[in-house]
């Protein structure tokens, strides 16, 4: 399968770079009779956009959603959906000194290294801007899911290394309440001066983005290949700046005895579940019933305006670059809607594949 698509049953292809005309998304396998407008996809593309704090690049754009195909009425119809948003704010002079350039930590290099020629002008298809399709596909799997009463939720949980310690039950609307997305308030305002004061020094951070996924049928995935954890870290190891994915205790649980490790099961109205859920929801490649529990590592952005070294890709002499532009002073706030989108996707592929969507039960009531 082509590196730009993603998905079995539910499959999506995103097309597009940061400074070319429009970038966007062919999603491919949604069963007809969701109710389906751009104001869906529109919603979660404003949670992505950029430029809107201080925690985020200053790039302005509006990134307005058009269907182009698969949706009449209102209602999907079971064809290709193709959705398509147009750059208006691309500013590629400050690439002109970067073309043959690598900047460390981006991908520059590498594409170069494969395609001996790439569209240099905002990290091109590289850019963190490639997310929009990703965002957009995920909000009509989001929909999807809603009808099943599933729920993906992302917020980030560490910052620069400040930690989210008193973390408010209500994550979905305490994160919409500060611009670093973290559902703990304290720490959110602290991450918040951090990210100015790596700005100021022309630094930047990272952190970890922690998604929960609620209302997950128990059993979903498969037991050997195309386990549910599997596919979910690949979908999670796909987007740009993520370095580590782990699932419930994670990487603890290399410390952990079995005992301590294990969920004992407990049986609630006649319902057998377990007590605790350090499994993270996932047991042999399938869904426990039990909330989803993954989280992403994210590395520091790697456009940084300090100087660096490189080298020059057509003379091979070593130079020094000083990156200008607008750049993300830190990604795990704007990973978020990525993220839960990332998640959103891989569920409802599966929930298609396994045969769990009813077409009658999603067609919207007359
Ligand atoms: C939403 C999002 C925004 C990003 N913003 C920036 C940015 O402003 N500047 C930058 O240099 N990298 C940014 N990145 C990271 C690069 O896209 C990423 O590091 C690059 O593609 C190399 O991929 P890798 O880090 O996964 O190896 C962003 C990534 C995402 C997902
Ligand atoms: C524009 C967005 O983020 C961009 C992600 C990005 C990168 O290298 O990943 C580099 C910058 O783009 P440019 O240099 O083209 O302005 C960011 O602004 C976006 O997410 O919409």
């Amino acid at each position: 399968m082509a590196g730009n698509t993603f998905g079995h049953s539910f499959r999506i292809t995103t097309w597009g770079e940061s400074h070319g005309k429009a970038l966007g998304a062919v999603v491919d396998g949604t069963p007809a009779g969701l109710a389906l407008d751009e104001a869906d996809i529109q919603k979660e593309l404003d949670r992505r956009r950029p430029g809107q704090s201080a925690a985020a690049t200053p790039r302005k754009e509006k990134d307005r959603v058009e269907i182009l195909s698969g949706v009449f009425e209102g209602i999907t119809t079971g064809t290709p959906i193709s959705l398509i948003v147009y750059n208006k704010d691309a500013n590629s002079s400050s690439y002109d000194k970067l073309r043959n350039k690598p900047r460390p930590g981006h991908a520059d290099f590498a594409y170069m290294e494969k395609y001996g020629h790439r569209d240099h002008r905002g990290g091109g298809r590289s850019s963190g801007r490639e997310t929009i399709g990703r965002v957009a596909a995920g909000a009509i799997a989001k929909k999807l899911l809603g009808v099943y009463g599933i729920e993906v939720v992302a917020h980030v949980i560490e910052l620069g290394g400040i930690r989210a310690e008193n973390i408010d039950p209500d994550i979905k609307n305490a994160i919409e309440k500060n611009p670093v997305r973290c559902a703990d308030p304290a720490a959110a305002t602290k991450m918040l001066e951090m990210i100015e004061n790596m700005r100021n020094c022309g630094e930047s951070t990272g952190g970890i983005v922690e998604i929960l996924t609620t209302g997950v049928p128990a059993g979903l995935g498969e037991p050997v290949f195309n386990k549910i954890d599997a596919d979910i870290a690949a979908a999670m190891m796909g987007i740009g700046a993520v370095k580590g994915i782990e699932f419930g205790a994670g990487f603890k649980a290399a410390r952990m005895r079995g005992s301590e490790m294990n969920d004992a099961f407990e049986v609630d109205n006649e319902t057998i579940k377990p007590f605790t859920n350090n499994a993270g929801g996932v047991l042999g490649g399938l869904t426990t019933g039990m909330p989803l529990i993954c989280r992403c590592a994210v590395k520091p952005t790697p456009s940084i305006s300090s100087t660096q070294h490189t080298a020059d890709m057509l003379t091979k002499k070593e130079e020094i670059i000083e990156i200008k532009g607008r750049h993300d002073p830190t990604i795990p706030p704007r990973m978020v809607p990525v993220a839960e989108a990332m998640m959103a996707i891989v569920l409802a592929d599966h929930m298609i594949q396994s045969g769990r969507i009813d077409p009658d039960s999603i067609l919207p009531e007359k």
